[in-house]
């Protein structure tokens, strides 16, 4: 079974790693929540100092006038075997020992403003303070703010509403026990601790009520009715206390003193004196330290289930931002190439179909180079004038005798030459289409994600790949074209030249083969021959320049898209492979950061088994 003092030490440990991780309640799932606590809440002046104090045994609180407690001040008490020295150990200090009390009430001071400023503003960050003493029982006490009424000078006026809602902030949470401090010189019934606490936990299952300043009651009132659980009533019994008074502060009554000072006014007392066993600071560090171990024992099986809630998370987001990369080079490499194949099967898919995309570049071959070679302007170049020119500037001084065929030559190549836009153009709307298939494969590729350095070198290596095979389809297109003007189909011409004698019945208006070789008719029928010879070329073109861009540039895209990269990674030294798997600084904080939380919540589950089962 366990015992009492490893269940709140292991609490304790379990606030310490949420601290650490930054979790002091607030937004989401937080373990710090789920943890059972002890708020010490009351008005500016009431005690709660005092009390702290008492209940250490051990002056180490900052005084003064206005709002001294201007952060969350987690305090956790451990008891050591008697003998052994006394000390304070803050979080943010760790192995700092501090034996000195006056140095702690110092460090609390100093830490305070080291997050709020000298402004007097507040925070919610905690301050977390452990106390290992033998004068001390196993507890953690939060001390907050005083609620107060009225800001002082130097203090916005909002801090009033600021402390409420930082106080509220804690005691609204169902795991918090609130120690709800009351002057009893004062109207219980205006007590700020006891009108929040009634707000918070109106069944009073979780709040402890005590007076202070019994001792300074006015003469002939006493707070019995409180205390013997007439008025007031909570569900666990209020409890009487008695501070030291500002003088004995002054005084410099020590804590020890003031306790025995504390017990021999309640055994003395014609009042109380039949309620001494169940009054003073002593008592009430028990009566919450064993509250406090009731409580956790309960929480308990809550807290594990939170915690493995948490730790699969965690593992789930750490699989989808990805492990942590190794650390030799032929791990990096391995890694590198992984990636790149990662990235290339993704590329595939969209020229291969799967993902969309590659049809665009079916559609470059269908309708762009069609309307593209239907809009080339061999109209204006075989109208009968140009026909005319071009053919009389071929024959020179000396004009043809039969058939031009200098000026037939020039009319052709000129023509052909004409192609050479809508083959270039087909060129660039597929590299185009290839280019944004690589843009949007790169970021399709999950496994990139995390690796920006990678993605845009890989970016960078393809379009490159892709430059390339740019070229070489631009070359081999005009090579394509080029090639029907150097050779002409002979056939062709042979063919025209029988075709006027067999269509002579019909085709009245055909020129005779003997026309004059100066009248228009003449020029028109060879501009009509040319016209049919580069509509034949037009129809070779338009199906051997698709075949011709997909060998060159689609083909070998698919074929050896990063064959170069690989290449040049594969002679990288380690340091800069390391450098090219850099991550997002974001990630990689976020990765650090999720490692940490998935230890600390182990350990606390290990923590937990190893107490829970004893
Ligand atoms: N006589 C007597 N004086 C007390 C008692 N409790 C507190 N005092 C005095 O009341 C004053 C305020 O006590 P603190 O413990 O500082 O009160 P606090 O609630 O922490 O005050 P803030 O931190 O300013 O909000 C001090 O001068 C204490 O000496 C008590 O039980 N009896």
């Amino acid at each position: 079974m366990a015992t009492m003092k490893s269940l709140i030490g292991l609490i304790n440990k379990i606030q310490r790693a949420c601290t650490v991780l930054g979790d002091h309640g607030g937004e989401g799932m937080s373990l710090w929540e789920a943890l059972p606590t002890v708020a010490v809440v009351g008005g500016q002046s009431s005690g709660k100092s005092s009390v702290l104090e008492s209940v250490v045994g051990r002056d180490f609180l900052p005084r003064g006038s206005g709002i001294v407690t201007r952060r969350p001040l987690v305090l956790q008490l451990h008891k050591t075997d008697e003998g052994t020295t006394e000390y304070a150990e803050f979080l943010h200090a760790p192995r700092k020992k501090f034996t000195d009390f006056a140095a702690v009430r110092k460090e609390i001071e100093d830490e305070t403003d080291r997050i709020t400023g000298k402004s007097k503003q507040i925070s919610n960050k905690p301050i977390q303070l452990s106390i290992y003493s033998p004068n001390v029982v196993n507890l953690t006490l939060i001390d907050l703010p005083g609620l107060t009424k009225v800001a002082v000078e130097g203090q916005p006026d909002s801090i009033v509403q600021d402390i409420e809602n930082m106080v509220r902030s804690y005691v609204e949470k169902p795991n918090c026990i609130i120690l709800a401090i009351s002057p009893a010189n004062q109207d219980i019934a205006t007590s700020d601790a006891i009108k929040l606490a009634r707000e918070v936990d109106p069944t009073g299952e979780r709040t402890f009520g005590v007076a202070t300043k019994l001792d300074i009651m006015d003469k002939g009132t006493d707070c019995l009715d409180v205390l013997e659980g007439r008025s007031y009533r909570l569900q666990h019994p209020w409890v009487g206390i008695v501070n030291r008074s500002q003088a004995d502060i002054n005084k410099r009554v020590d804590m020890i003193a003031a306790r025995r000072k504390e017990r021999e006014y309640f055994e003395t007392s014609p009042e109380y004196g039949h309620l001494a066993s169940r009054m003073g600071s002593e008592y009430l560090a028990k009566l919450l330290s064993q509250h406090l171990e009731t409580v956790i024992r309960q929480k308990i099986p809550s807290i594990v289930a939170l915690i493995n809630k948490s730790i699969d998370e965690i593992n789930a987001e750490l699989d989808r931002i990805g492990r942590p990369i190794a650390v030799d080079s032929g791990a990096q490499l391995y890694t590198i190439l992984e990636l790149c194949r990662a990235f290339d099967r993704v590329f595939k898919e969209h020229l291969d179909g799967g993902r969309p995309g590659g049809d665009r570049i079916y559609g470059v071959f269908d309708h762009q180079l069609p309307a593209a070679l239907k809009k080339l302007p061999f109209d204006r170049h075989l109208s009968t004038r140009n026909v005319q020119k071009v053919v009389s500037e071929a024959d020179g001084y000396q004009p043809h005798l039969i058939a031009p065929e200098q000026g037939y030559r020039r009319l052709i190549v000129g023509s052909i030459s004409y192609f050479k836009g809508p083959a270039e153009a087909t060129v660039d709307a597929v590299h185009f289409v290839l280019k944004e298939l690589v843009r949007k494969s790169i970021s399709e590729t999950e496994e990139l994600k995390r690796f920006p350095t990678l993605a845009s070198d890989i970016a960078a290596a393809a379009n490159e790949a892709l430059e390339r095979f740019r070229d070489e389809s631009r070359k081999t297109v005009l090579r394509l074209v080029d090639m029907e003007s150097s050779y002409l189909t002979v056939e062709f011409f042979r063919k025209l030249h029988l075709e006027p004698e067999k269509e002579k019945p019909n085709q009245r208006n055909a020129p005779p083969p003997n026309a004059d070789i100066h009248s228009d008719n003449h020029f028109r029928k060879i501009g009509s021959n040319v016209s049919a010879y580069i509509n034949m070329v037009c129809d070779t073109l338009r199906i051997s320049l698709p075949k011709a861009v997909v060998y060159c540039q689609v083909r070998e895209a698919k074929r050896s898209l990063l064959n170069f990269f690989y290449a040049q990674v594969g002679r990288k030294e380690k340091e800069k492979l390391g450098a090219m798997l850099d991550e997002d600084p974001q990630l990689m904080e976020r990765r650090g950061t999720l490692a940490k939380r998935l230890e600390l919540y182990k350990q606390a589950r290990d923590d937990i088994d190893a107490v829970a089962w004893k």
